[in-house]
This record gives structure tokens, sequence and C-alpha cells, in this order.
């Protein structure tokens, strides 16, 4: 059977990574990808702005919506102090085995719990099933529109609290207009947005901060 494109990009960081080591997977993955196959993850020049604003946020509960295959997953918990986690959220079950690997591999596997299913299902599990209080970090990286969705239902569950950093990728290619719309109309959220480029590609996009108030 003809081996996934996600399948390939694994298979080249088993081949070519250091076991244990995120950045030699970051790097290797973005040699592939800008080399041999485009793939839709964040990427080193979006993914200076997750490292910035992680580090900032310093988060010790964080979610990811959109694993895809771990690219940003092993970015973020590389960062993370002791003790904290990274809850990421695939709905595809092939993207969620690769990176399920791929996380391993990076071995930065005890700090990054993988759920597979559907955003809107598990983000009103997180705080019974997964024993979340609040979140402080959260990383919006998955289908466009499920991005304003998501957004009203985290504070329906009551899972942010006054400084909760949301960090979304894409706002501007492919773009997620109505999430732009909805944070910078609310007066729940201050916006930050950051310029920069489509991963492995000279396309614009940007990312957008949105901080809740409370
Ligand atoms: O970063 C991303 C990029 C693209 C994408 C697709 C097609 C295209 F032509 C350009 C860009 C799609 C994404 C879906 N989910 C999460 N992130 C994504
Ligand atoms: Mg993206």
């Amino acid at each position: 059977m003809n081996q996934s494109k996600e399948q390939r990009i694994l298979n080249f960081v088993l081949q070519n990574a250091v076991r244990g080591d995120p950045c030699s997977v970051l790097d290797t993955i973005d040699k592939y990808c800008s080399q041999k196959e485009w793939a839709m993850n964040v990427g080193d020049e979006k993914g200076k702005i997750l490292d910035k604003t992680v580090e900032e946020a310093n988060p010790s509960v964080a979610l990811e919506l959109g694993t895809y295959c771990g690219y940003s997953a092993v970015r973020i918990s590389r960062l993370l102090k002791a003790g904290a986690r990274l809850l990421t959220v695939e709905f595809n079950p092939e993207f969620a085995a690769i990176a399920k690997q791929m996380i391993e591999f990076a071995g930065v596997q005890d700090k990054v719990k993988l759920l597979e299913g559907p955003s809107e299902e598990i983000i009103p599990q997180l705080k019974k099933k997964y024993e979340v209080d609040t979140l402080d970090f959260v990383f919006l990286d998955h289908w466009k529109d499920r991005y304003t969705p998501d957004t009203i239902l985290l504070q329906e569950c009551n899972l942010l609290r006054k400084g909760s950093v949301l960090l979304a990728d894409n706002v501007i290619f492919p773009g997620a207009p109505d999430f732009l719309n909805y944070v910078r109309k609310s007066p729940h959220f201050q916006c930050t947005n950051y310029p920069s480029h489509l991963e492995y590609m000279q396309v614009e996009d940007a990312m957008e901060k949105a901080v809740f108030l409370g």
C-alpha cells in the first residue's frame, strides 16, 4: 500500500534525526518539508513566534488544537517547565498515529498527552476526564472554521482564566476572518497580530495572539 506523506516525513525523522533531541526532530522535519514535500507544520519562522509566546506564557497546562504530525507539540513541549503538560487534540487517526511516534522519538512523551477525536467533543471533557482546571496557553492550528466555535466553547466550559493566552496560526492564509473579527471585537480579549509567512513558502500569513481578560 502506498505510504502517506505523513509516514514519509516520520520515516525521514526516524532515519535522520537524533532520538531524544527535540530540536533535531524539528530541524529534520523542516528540512524534509522545505526541500522534498510541503506539509502543514507551523514551520520555523512562525515557530519562533510560537516559541516566544510560549516562553512568555510559561504555561503549566497548555492545549493544542490540531496535532498533525506532532511538529508543534514537540516545539511547545520542549519549552515547558518541569511538571508542566501539553494536551494536544487530533481528529484524524492516521495523523494521530504518526504524531504519537514523532512525540516519542523526540523524547517529550512524558509532557504530552495526545487526545484523538473532534475538538468540540474533547474540550467539554477537559475538566472532568483530563483533570484540567484552567488553560494557561492554547495553540489553535486546526480547521479554521473551528477557531471561533472552539474559542466560545473554551469560555463556556470555564477553561480560560484572566491572562490565558490563545495563539492562532494561519489567520491570513488559509485565513480565519471570522475568528479575527470575533476576538478583535470582543471586550474579553486583548489581541496582537504577528505578520509572518506560510510555512516553507513566500506567501504572507500571520499569527494572532488573544489574551483573555476575564
Ligand atoms: O498551517 C496550515 C496551512 C494550511 C494550508 C493548506 C493549503 C494551502 F494551500 C496552504 C496552507 C492548512 C492548515 C490546516 N490546519 C492547520 N494548519 C494549516
Ligand atoms: Mg497551521
